[in-house]
């Protein structure tokens, strides 16, 4: 448990007093002790002890005191009701789990079992990271998940672990379970990116997954009986109200514990409400392109290393018109797919639509009259909807109607979209014409607030309304009769709370209704200072009237709020094909929109180890740089002529050039391109022919990741590490500068090294961008690795990018030219060059690299050996000694230390 949300402890001793209010929140949060306690008082939820000093620190809210508990002050703060959501929101963003306590009766009631006695109040629901409902506390275009991660338990030591993860986003329903090893546990939880996940205590403590975890955020550890694999199959079997659970296809033993532990966590949550959950899909493993979190990281798929989602990969190519669109899109992006055949299908429902533009635009104008079916089913069902939810559902289901008529008319449509049409028809017809009919134009916001049914919907409504709407003119014309007969034109009926209705007349003409005969109908409530109060029997009556019948309308009204969310709950599933189908022929019609926008085309995809782009294009560089984007092509096939056969492995290619002329760019592109490419989109360049890859790995760029006790270069060497070990003949690998973070010769020796891994085990295609120079001659002696450089022109001393990649070497790194450009002063420029030259001198005597037997880098080893003389030191010490600093101008300086340099190289020679 979090020290810091421990609850005070109970009092000890006679002295120790507690008001029955303490003692009900001290039984409440001892309940709850790992949550912040919501403690409903009036209208604002209160904090005390503890909670209140977390509260106010992460709210920036001000923290007062309420009372005594144990002589001491009571910490408190409080929020208003009315702006809970957006304090909740900011509290479980900081990682904090919330208990909601309401008070369950009225404070009436509890008055009358005396005056001392507490209002009950009782925990409604707990809000945590993973199971939110709420449109305000939840990212319309992403998914929120809650993940349980279970375990089997070993027998041997031979046995092999495995792992269930089960995965539920109870606002749109959709559950999913997969089982994996230990080695892509990481890059399955890293795919799944959820807001929350729950594991056993055994499991959080265990040493061999605890520092897994301590890479996500919002880890729960939680009982055992949660996930106790003996009950699973009778929890989940419970939730979905099924005899067994045999119909959601054959789970293994730990797939039912993980997914059993996801119900009884969404059950405890939501206090026994039943979000409507799909039943639990099972993934099979491999089913889509692994990518570790890492490589998700760097190559910035869903959102940039600083956490913005604008620039990442899916910022640009997200052109969906709906949020469970653009959800849809994220889960494809990051989870591409491996099977060829179900890719394929993607890309044909995407070239339907790239090849009709009318029928694009007019699906997606509908489309965007489509709210979040999914959403707001859930809200409903788990009794937090409003009218405007009600109204979410007859839109969608309008909007769903119409799209599934005009897709019937059409011929020949790909698989995916006829299902897809299909869905679409499934919500029963009668619900939309009920709900059409009974909501009003303008719709309020809270169901409690009334007047949201339309009139002419329900007779009983309709006359109650009558009434209630016609006691009011009653009062008018009560009005103007008192007025007549009492001869007091000023006269008139109004209302308070206090009073409710009442006869007001001026000071003056009180005394005449207080007279007989007046007094007999008119009765004294209240004198003020200019006017005078009273009431009669048939004024009494009549308001007795007006309050009931407004209070019935609420009634009537909310009746049948209850009947259609009941209907709409019932018809839940088909409403949930519905909202799926809307979300498919978004992705599809927005990543033909993107595709035409952008010039994409139709990447194939086959099974075998091809990978061969032709002017390829960056899709995030490209749209955000004002210049035209220099298209390149790229060929990692294996070579017809290696020998190793039809499957063979595929190339590596060995890029090498100068900062700033493209390298990263280039690599990133064509991991980009695989990835579009196989989550079903086009993808940009001429031409793409990719046989499907199972494993991406990229090592690109270098943090430090100070919080885990890494630096840079340890960074880099864990990752190289997971890519040497793991990758396969099926991955697709990008390595940007392994070992720049070291001593050039160990940076050097351990990018060979992991070169000739590549080659000889792992046989995986791959791109791998360096500036050692040396590397290159591995070509000479391999036979798939191929050299590419990028062209730059030297131009009156400045060195210009072309940004093309071209075959061969680069000759140069012109690193100082890009240190010049960036406007580095220019003294150090020219110093520089001198230094540059001075080396690149020493360097020519060393002799020419001779290939693969004939390590270039032990001769460079061997040259950087001290020399052997040890005179020289001793003669640039003496020179030293002699030397008189405080004596000397900065320009004798400046002499005395070239002198001293070449007496150092005079000896050494
Ligand atoms: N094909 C291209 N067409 C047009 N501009 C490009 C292209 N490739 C790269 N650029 C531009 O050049 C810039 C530098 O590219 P990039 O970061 O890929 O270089 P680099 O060789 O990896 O450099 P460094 O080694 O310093 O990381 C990019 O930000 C981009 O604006």
């Amino acid at each position: 448990m979090d020290a810091q949300h421990r609850p005070p402890q109970p009092p000890a001793g006679e002295n120790a007093r507690v008001t029955p209010m303490m003692e009900q929140f001290i039984e409440i949060k001892a309940a709850n002790p790992d949550c912040l306690l919501f403690y409903r008082m009036g209208d604002f939820y209160e904090l005390f002890f503890e909670d209140a000093e977390i509260a106010s620190r992460a709210l920036g809210i001000v923290l007062t005191k309420r009372g005594k508990h144990l002589g001491n002050d009571i910490p408190m703060c409080g929020v208003p009701v009315e702006r809970s959501d957006e304090y909740l929101h900011r509290l479980i963003a900081l990682g904090h789990r919330v208990a909601v306590c309401e008070q369950l009766e009225d404070p009436a009631e509890a008055k009358k079992r005396g005056g001392k006695s507490v209002v009950q109040r009782g925990v409604v629901r707990l809000v945590t990271p993973g199971t939110l409902t709420e449109d305000t506390l939840l990212d319309a275009k992403r998914n929120n998940y809650l993940l349980a991660l279970a375990s089997t338990r070993p027998s041997s030591d031979t046995e092999y672990r495995r792992f269930a993860l089960a995965w539920i986003d109870i606002s749109t329903g959709e559950f999913r379970v997969t089982e994996c090893d230990n080695g892509s546990l990481s890059a399955e939880i890293a795919r799944i990116d959820p807001g929350e996940i729950v594991v056993s205590d055994a499991l959080y403590s265990d040493e061999d997954i605890s520092p897994l975890l301590r890479q996500f955020e919002h880890v729960m550890p939680l009982t055992r009986d949660v996930f106790d694999g003996a009950t699973a199959e009778r929890r989940l079997s419970d939730y979905f109200s099924v005899a067994t659970t045999e119909s959601f296809g054959s789970l293994s033993r730990v797939e039912l514990t993980a997914a059993a532990a996801c119900v009884t966590y969404v059950e405890r949550t939501q206090f026994g409400k039943r979000p409507p959950l799909s039943p639990p899909l099972r993934e099979s493993a491999g089913a889509s392109l692994a990518i570790d979190a890492a490589t998700r990281a760097n190559l910035e798929l869903l959102r940039t290393l600083s956490g913005e989602r604008r620039g990442s990969l899916f910022s640009a190519i997200d052109r969906t018109v709906t949020s469970a669109g653009s959800r849809l899109l994220a889960q494809h992006l990051a989870a591409p797919l491996t099977d060829p055949d179900a890719i394929s299908h993607r890309l044909d429902a995407v070239e339907f639509f790239t090849s009709d533009p009318p029928i694009r635009s007019d699906i997606r104008d509908q489309l965007k009259a489509a709210p979040d079916l999914a959403r707001a089913l859930t809200r409903l069902v788990v009794g937090r909807g409003g009218p405007r939810d009600l109204a979410a559902i007859r839109d969608g289901l309008a909007a769903s109607d119409a799209l599934g008529s005009r897709l019937s008319k059409m011929p020949d449509m790909p698989a995916d979209l006829a299902r897809a049409a299909n869905g679409l028809r499934q919500p029963s017809q009668s619900l939309l014409h009920d709900l059409s009919a009974a909501l009003a134009d303008e719709l309020p916001a809270f169901k409690r607030d009334g007047g949201f049914i339309r009139s002419g919907y329900d007779t009983a409504l309709d006359e109650t309304r009558a009434l209630r709407d016609q006691s009011r003119k009653v009062i008018a014309e009560l009005q103007a009769r008192y007025a007549d007969e009492t001869g007091l034109k000023a006269l008139k009926i109004k209302h308070n709370n206090v009073l409710g209705y009442f006869v007001e007349v001026t000071a003056q003409h009180g005394e005449k209704l207080m007279a007989p005969p007046l007094n007999a109908r008119f009765i004294h409530r209240q004198t003020l200072a200019g006017q005078v109060r009273f009431t009669t029997t048939e004024l009494g009556e009549l308001e007795a009237k007006i309050v009931s019948a407004a209070d019935r309308v609420l009634g009537l009204e909310l009746e049948i709020f209850e009947r259609l969310t009941r209907d709409i709950t019932s018809d839940g599933d088909n409403i949930k094909a519905a909202a799926e189908a809307l979300a498919t022929l978004d992705i599809a019609s927005g990543l033909a929109t993107l595709a035409v926008e952008r010039d994409y085309t139709r990447p194939h995809i086959d099974r075998s180890l091809v990978f061969t782009i032709d002017g390829g294009r960056h899709p995030v560089v490209e749209q955000s740089i004002s210049e035209p984007f220099i298209a390149n092509d790229c060929d990692l096939s294996p070579p017809p002529h290696a020998g190793d056969g039809a499957t063979g492995a595929g190339r590596i290619w060995l890029l090498t050039g100068p900062n700033m002329a493209g390298k990263s760019t280039f690599l990133r592109q064509n991991a980009l391109i695989a990835i579009l490419a196989q989550m079903g989109s086009f993808v940009p360049a001429r031409q793409a022919r990719i046989g499907v890859i199972d494993r991406l790995f990229s090592r690109v760029g270098a943090a430090d990741d100070l919080a885990r006790g890494r630096s840079t270069f340890m960074v880099e060497m864990v990752e190289t590490a997971a890519i040497l070990n793991q990758a396969s003949e099926r991955s697709l690998v990008i390595l940007d500068e392994i070992g720049r973070g070291t001593a050039t010769f160990d940076g050097l020796s351990i990018a060979w090294a992991s070169v000739e891994h590549l080659h000889e085990v792992n046989r995986c295609r791959s791109l791998f961008a360096t500036h050692f120079h040396e590397l290159t001659a591995l070509a000479a002696k391999m036979p798939r690795i191929h050299n590419a450089t990028m062209r730059v022109k030297e131009w009156q001393g400045d060195v210009v990018f072309l940004h093309e990649v071209m075959a061969g070497a680069a000759d140069r790194s012109y690193g100082i030219q890009v240190a010049k450009l960036a406007g580095l002063p220019a003294s150090v420029i020219e110093r520089a060059k001198v230094v540059l030259a001075e080396l690149e001198a020493d360097d020519r005597g060393k002799p020419a690299l001779r290939g693969f037997e004939d390590l270039p880098l032990f001769q460079a080893v061997k040259q950087a050996q001290p020399p052997a003389q040890d005179d020289a030191p001793s003669a640039v010490i003496a020179a030293l000694n002699a030397l008189h600093p405080d004596e000397m101008s900065p320009r004798q300086a400046m002499d005395a230390l070239y002198a001293l340099k070449q007496t150092l190289a005079d000896k050494t020679k």
